[in-house]
């Protein structure tokens, strides 16, 4: 079990991620080189211990751990036992940082990556020591999501592996261990897919936003929470996929670039959430709201999966 977490990078992820360690026990030291992030990040803690207190998440024993923040990642790595980044999904950044944080911390501290899907194998070779690095990728919003896939590259040592998922389930998580190093891992192949498939729907003018967000989350989401899709298909027969796969297939959308109808809101600076702005609009009281029931919907979603609803 760590006990010393440096974290780096408290954008989106990154006080989620701080807030549940320090749940389980762990000090956590955060940095990120923008100062705005950092206070955001010192709210969020607040916002993200509240809905942990609603989940039921009870700290160890020892207590909670404590989450500092720091200057500069040479105070947030110092005595450090695992190093988490969380800077952006950018190939330049993520190895500028390791970059800095590598001659600060000793031979057997951890380095993990929440990458959404580099290859750890393509991280992991700006290393000096890159048996000790690893991905340790959290889903969005990581205080709520218990899942977290873990990644080995080739050169990563299996010791590594295995410390980071054994620290994982220590915290009372569920870590799935990916056993080849495909980009995008295997929660992003699959959340991927679907979301080029229903970008291209919407593109096509097959169906409005709402509509296809009623069809998904309450179509195959809601179902797919408690049926895994490995025990759909044995659910709805191998004879029916196997005869809609034969014609479906070849029409689902294949596009191997990213879809104009994202690259015009990309243009338009029309991001979603962080802008105001993406496929529907929304006021900063609208956001407040949406945040508040969406943690209020997963927080009991996820009492039920576990069977204490
Ligand atoms: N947003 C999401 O839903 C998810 C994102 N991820 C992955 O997690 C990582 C972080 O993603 P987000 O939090 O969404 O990014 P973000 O862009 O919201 O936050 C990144 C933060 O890193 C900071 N930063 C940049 N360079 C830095 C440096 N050298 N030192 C310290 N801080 C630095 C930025 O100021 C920013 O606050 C990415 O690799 C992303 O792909 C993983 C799961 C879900
Ligand atoms: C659109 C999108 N992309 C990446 C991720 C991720 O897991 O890295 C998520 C997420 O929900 O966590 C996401 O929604």
């Amino acid at each position: 079990m760590f006990r010393r977490v440096g974290l780096i990078g408290l954008g989106t992820m990154g006080p989620g991620i701080a807030a549940r360690l320090a749940r389980g026990g762990v000090d956590v030291v955060a940095h990120d080189i923008a100062p705005e992030a950092m206070e955001r990040a010192r709210a969020m803690l607040d916002i993200a211990g509240g809905v942990l207190d609603k989940l039921g998440i009870e700290p160890p024993e020892t207590g909670s751990g404590t989450v500092s923040f720091v200057l500069s990642i040479a105070e947030a790595v110092d005595g450090a036992d695992l190093v988490i980044e969380n800077v952006p999904e950018n190939r330049e950044i993520k190895a500028a940082t390791y970059r800095a944080i590598e001659p600060l911390i000793g031979p057997s501290v951890i380095v993990a990556t929440d990458t959404s899907g580099i290859p750890i194998t393509e991280l992991q070779a700006s290393m000096d020591k890159p048996d000790r690095f690893v991905g340790m990728h959290w889903s969005n919003p990581p205080h709520i999501i218990p899942m977290i896939e873990v990644i080995g590259g080739a050169a990563t040592a299996p010791a590594t592996v295995e410390a980071i998922r054994d620290f994982i389930r220590a915290l009372g998580l569920l870590p799935v261990v990916v056993k080849k190093d495909v980009p995008g891992f295997v929660e992003n192949r699959v959340l991927y897919a679907l979301l080029r498939e229903a970008v291209d729907l919407v593109e096509r003018g097959v169906i409005e936003p709402e509509d296809i967000d009623t069809c998904v989350s309450w179509g195959i989401g809601y179902k797919i929470a408690v049926i895994g899709p490995m025990a759909l298909l044995d659910m709805a027969g191998m004879d029916i996929y196997s005869s809609v796969s034969s014609f479906l297939n070849q029409d689902l959308c294949a596009r191997d670039d990213v879809a104009p109808l994202v690259r015009d809101k990309m243009a338009a600076n029309t991001h979603g959430i962080k802008t105001g702005e993406g496929i529907y609009a929304y006021t900063p009281e609208r956001i407040a709201e949406l945040q508040k029931e969406r943690a209020r919907k997963l927080v009991a979603i996820r009492r039920i999966l576990e069977d204490r609803g």
